[in-house]
């Protein structure tokens, strides 16, 4: 019931659309199959007795006032119609449902996506990408299925209501017999509801285990299926996905456990019901199955909204998996506390930097200066901290104390979104998108052009070969950028940081996949682009050390310069 309500809270008027075009369709189905009732007291020759029954003395006067005598083909053309007429305005109804279904799998699709894009790095550095992408798509469609069933529970639950207060009228002792047994009903078979719960919210974990492990496995089957390895991740996705089977079928087994329960019983009740009201009480024939048609209707609608609500009972653990994760990640939204607009004319400082992670020390006490126009090269063991300086200067990462200034502001007072614009980033690995040359050098820039795509390419070394690919610019790159070799992919990358124009360009071992001749060709693109901008990368190549203009080792939480030789003349 929490879910019902948390999501009419959410979701208030979308709710209440969905609720009224539901209601109008079933009421429109109601009143199409009480225009049987006069019809029944006209065929059975009853219709004196019904002039004493509610609404069927009610339809054929109502009939009368218009003009329309309630004949037998009279009635059954309007019976008909009626038929026609319900099917539009479920049409109309289902249609309204179908876009609000939609609308939220792609607000809460949005919300997490949002959530996550803003949250802190280290924080996004946690989640696993598989688990993510399973909340977007499997586990936002299953809470969208979700809400239409809440809508279906809602609904149905208020037009027993109504048939129930219209009963009451007719014959209270009836109804109220009836309502007793239909509660009793609902609460025994409630067992059903319950384990169906349990096997949805199983499926929902096991399938982000499932999403979660297979991706880190495609990630990297190459190497697993090269070491015929892939059976081990092989026999433990079989697993995995037995245990999701496993789940299914409970879900499947209680929801048919509930429907096949419900309908015996609710013929039994009819049954009883149909003697007591003929044979014990002695009630007209008409006026019984007025009755009968009202009980078996609140009974049956009973029996549906428990029905909807054990459909409910399988999706909301999906809902619930999608909200936290969107809440997790708001929580861990990156704080940007700046609001300065920066500048790079004169170079960047980290002045006396401490940075842990946890309890791990990186950075006991690092200064560097950066003067722009420069090309740094940064050096060091592995694990020393060379990418997390990269991580600083970027503000994906914020020092414990010390400072970073950007033109000598505190990088903390500065707009931080507005400082990554001037960046152009290259990172460790190179993973492309699975689209275009092109899209993976814009990657959806709207400001930018095929023009910026080739200056940039140009720049970066790169021109030559993507022009002599068969479709150019538009070649499809492949899975993860796989039909391009190591070193055509680093310098997609660098284009891809280059196209817009940065101030700032950091790259992170850029040159580990090239061979001699080519990143020759970088380190000389970089010293001529240190010409107009400021450029650190970290690298162990020689020829990367050589091209630099200064160079920091970076060890024991410190930096040390190396060398300080100037190129600006060469
Ligand atoms: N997000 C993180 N959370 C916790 N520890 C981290 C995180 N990122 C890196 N580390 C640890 O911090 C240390 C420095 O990592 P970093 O990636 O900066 O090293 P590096 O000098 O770039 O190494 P390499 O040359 O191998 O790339 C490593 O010991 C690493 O295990």
């Amino acid at each position: 019931m929490h879910t019902l309500f948390t999501y009419i809270m959410v979701f208030p008027r979308r709710s209440a659309l969905v609720l009224v075009a539901l209601l109008i369709a079933s009421i429109a189905e109601g009143l199409s199959l009480t225009a049987l009732m006069p019809l029944l007291s006209i065929v059975i020759g009853d219709s004196g007795e019904s002039g004493n029954s509610g609404i069927g003395a009610f339809m054929e006067t109502a009939l009368k006032d218009v003009g329309i005598e309630p004949a037998l083909v009279t009635i059954l053309i309007i019976f008909v119609g009626g038929l026609f007429f319900k099917g539009m305005v479920l049409l109309l109804a289902s249609r309204q449902v179908g876009y609000t279904v939609a609308h939220v799998a792609t607000v809460l699709r949005l919300d997490l996506i949002e959530a996550l894009l803003a949250s802190r790095w280290q924080y996004y550095l946690r989640q696993p990408a598989g688990a993510l992408a399973n909340s977007v798509a499997t586990e936002a469609h299953r809470a969208a299925i979700g809400f239409e069933h809440s809508a279906n529970v809602l609904s149905l639950a208020i037009q027993a209501l109504v048939y129930a207060i219209v009963a009451l009228f007719i014959s209270w002792e009836a109804t109220l017999t009836s309502l007793i047994i239909g509660l009793f009903l609902f609460i025994a078979l409630n067992r059903l509801v319950r384990a169906t719960r349990r096997a949805g919210t199983k499926q929902t974990y096991l399938l982000r285990d499932l999403l979660t492990y297979l991706s880190d496995v495609l990630s990297s089957v190459k190497s697993l299926k090269a070491m015929a390895r892939d059976n081990v991740a092989d026999a433990i996705l079989h697993e995995q996905t037995q245990h999701l089977e496993k789940a299914t079928r409970r879900e499947v087994m209680n929801r048919a456990a509930l429907t096949e329960m419900q309908e015996p019983i609710l013929t039994a009740l009819t049954a009883s019901g149909l003697y007591l009201a003929l044979v014990v009480w002695q009630l007209p024939l008409s006026e019984v199955l007025l009755m009968v048609f009202l009980l078996t209707r609140i009974l049956g609608l009973m029996n549906r909204t428990q029905r909807s609500y054990q459909h409910l009972a399988v999706q909301e653990s999906a809902y619930w998996a999608l909200r936290k994760s969107a809440e997790d990640a708001r929580a861990a939204a990156e704080k940007s506390t700046g609001t300065l607009r920066p500048t790079l004319q004169k170079g960047i400082t980290l002045q006396h930097v401490k940075f842990n992670y946890g309890q791990k020390i990186i950075f006991k006490d690092l200064n560097i200066e950066i003067p722009i126009k420069s090309f740094t090269a940064v050096m060091g063991p592995s694990g020393a901290g060379k990418s997390t300086l990269l991580d600083l200067l970027c503000g994906m990462a914020e020092p414990q104390s010390g400072e970073i200034q950007i033109d000598g502001i505190s990088l903390h007072d500065i707009n931080l979104r507005q400082w990554r614009h001037m960046i152009g980033y290259v990172s460790q690995d190179t993973i492309l998108l699975h689209d275009t040359v092109m899209s993976n050098i814009l990657v959806g820039e709207h400001a930018l052009t095929a023009a910026d795509a080739e200056r940039s390419l140009r720049q970066a070394g790169a021109w030559d070969f993507v022009s002599s690919l068969p479709e150019g610019l538009q070649s499809i790159v492949g899975e993860r950028g796989g039909l391009l070799s190591g070193g055509q992919r680093q310098r997609i990358a660098i284009a891809r940081a280059l196209a817009h124009n940065p101030s700032f360009l950091i790259l992170d071992e850029p040159t580990s996949a090239l061979d001699p001749e080519s990143e020759q060709a970088i380190c000389k693109t970089l010293r001529k682009l240190a010409k107009d901008l400021t450029i650190i990368v970290v690298s162990h190549q020689p020829a990367v050390i050589n091209a630099a203009d200064r160079v920091f080792i970076i060890s024991n939480g410190e930096a040390e310069p190396l060398l300080q030789i100037s190129h600006r003349q060469s």
